[in-house]
């Protein structure tokens, strides 16, 4: 039986405690062996009892030590007193998984070395932006190529305020206080706002870009919370989109990194994470420019990266190269196409139309042609009636948002033929 320790019950912890109740039995089938949940320690225990496990936790240290565990995930935060607590589980060889960039930016070399002499492992996949698999890939991948520079949006409470703060119609305090509330912030989000976070999760992307630690005197930092609403429009007349960057380089001598808000072009990779969304931007020798991003900050996504940090570490201790995959089935709310077709066929396409269960969302003709492009959009899943015939051309459509483009015309089943076509 694999015995499982929380040390912290936050934002971070919860979520990894309800995936892995919640995938228990793959969980179980993938490690071969039955998970037991043993002990969770917080610091005031007061604030938790309502919570369904309640029976399982403690704030007294000593408590939570006296138990034995196969596995602890660690997301308390700060230095101390996780550094001790930490260091004590590696060095009676119990691998932990940890979501404290702070600890890893301060104490990475420490920890490494301990989890190496005593055979156990540190996984700290989920201390650099949130959900996003970056720091295994950069571990197992991306070790031939040599980086030139990494930059990135590291930090996603101040992207959803940066977000938030662009349409000038909310002040900073307001937004600040939404991410906190929706578990994106820092407990003191000064750490977010000022950059520290920012820093330490560049500080550990340098260690995995260019091969070792640096200390944080090789980069400077400036802080966002300064930032105006003219400060956007202002980036906005000149073509700009503001956005707060964390970037660090080898200069052939040592590396320099900054974190500062930052105009950059509507082309720039960056340009369109938003929210609470993090992007990192790494531009390599030989294979060029690569781009990752997704969310950075929040419950499911980090618990995701620490559960998915757990069974790469485990599995690669034990040689497990060949694992199960979890599935599930996807299931499209709605599938839209365009059609094109000839002019001349309108009045048989429309016929399909009324007799199918798609609407039409938006009727072209094609300036200078006789083509026609219609939007369609199928209410339930619904049989490819337009695939077979010859003279309609059908694209499906994806959207990068859930904006439907809910300004089409009807057509009405039975009735007259209420299909505008635009010029
Ligand atoms: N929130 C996010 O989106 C992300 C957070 N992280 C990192 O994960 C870590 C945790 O973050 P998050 O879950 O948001 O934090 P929370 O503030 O939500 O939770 C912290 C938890 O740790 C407990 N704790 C704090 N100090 C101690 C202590 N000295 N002894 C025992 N328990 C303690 C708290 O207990 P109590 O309630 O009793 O004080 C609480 O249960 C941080 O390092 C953070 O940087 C990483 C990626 C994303
Ligand atoms: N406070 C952090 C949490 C994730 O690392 C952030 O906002 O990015």
């Amino acid at each position: 039986m694999i015995k499982i320790g929380f040390l912290g019950f936050g934002t971070v912890n919860s979520g990894v405690y309800e995936g892995v109740t919640e995938t228990l039995d793959y969980l179980e089938s993938v490690i071969g062996e039955e998970l037991c949940i043993t002990k969770i320690l917080i610091r005031n225990k007061r604030r938790y009892v309502n919570e369904a496990n309640f029976e399982l936790m403690t704030d007294r240290p000593e408590d939570f030590f006296s138990n034995e565990f196969d596995i602890v995930f660690e997301a308390m935060g700060g230095e101390q007193p996780a550094l001790d607590y930490i260091t004590l589980l590696l060095m009676k060889k119990i691998p932990v998984i940890t979501a404290n960039k702070e600890l890893v930016a301060k104490h990475g070399p420490l920890l490494e070395n301990l989890a190496s002499k005593y055979n156990s492992f540190i996984g700290y996949e989920a201390t650099v932006a949130g959900g996003i698999p970056i720091v295994n890939t950069l571990n197992s991948q991306l070790q031939w190529s040599a980086v030139e520079k990494v930059s990135g949006i590291l930090n996603g409470t101040t992207n959803y305020i940066i977000t938030k703060l662009a349409d000038g119609k909310r002040s900073f305090e307001n937004v600040l206080k939404e991410a906190q509330q929706l578990g994106f912030a820092e407990a003191d989000p000064t750490a977010d706002i000022e950059g520290f976070d920012a820093l330490y999760k560049l500080q550990i992307l340098c260690k995995l870009c260019f091969g070792a630690w640096v200390s944080d005197e090789q980069f400077q930092r400036k802080g966002m919370s300064h930032l105006k609403s003219w400060h956007f429009k202002a980036g906005e007349a000149l073509g700009l989109k503001l956005k707060y960057i964390a970037e660090a380089y080898y200069d052939g001598r040592e590396v320099q990194g900054t974190i500062s808000p930052c105009f950059i072009d509507k082309n720039h990779p960056l340009s369109a994470i938003e929210n609470e969304n993090n992007g990192v931007h790494i531009k390599t020798d030989w294979l060029g420019d690569f781009v990752t991003a997704g969310p950075g900050a929040g419950k499911r996504p980090t618990a995701t990266s620490m559960i998915e940090d757990y069974l790469h570490q485990l599995l690669k201790k034990n040689n497990q190269t060949n694992r199960k995959k979890r599935v599930k089935a996807y299931l499209p709310d709605s599938q839209q196409f365009v059609l094109f077709y000839e002019k001349s066929k309108e009045n048989e396409i429309n016929q399909k139309i009324i007799d199918s269960t798609y609407d039409v969302e938006e009727v072209l003709q094609i300036d200078d042609t006789e083509k026609i492009a219609m939007i369609i959009k199928a209410r339930e899943k619904c049989l490819p009636i337009f695939d077979e015939i010859e003279y309609v051309d059908i694209f499906p459509i994806q959207r990068g948002s859930n904006d439907n483009n809910d300004h089409g015309v009807e057509l009405t089943k039975g009735g007259q033929n209420t299909i505008k076509v635009y010029n």
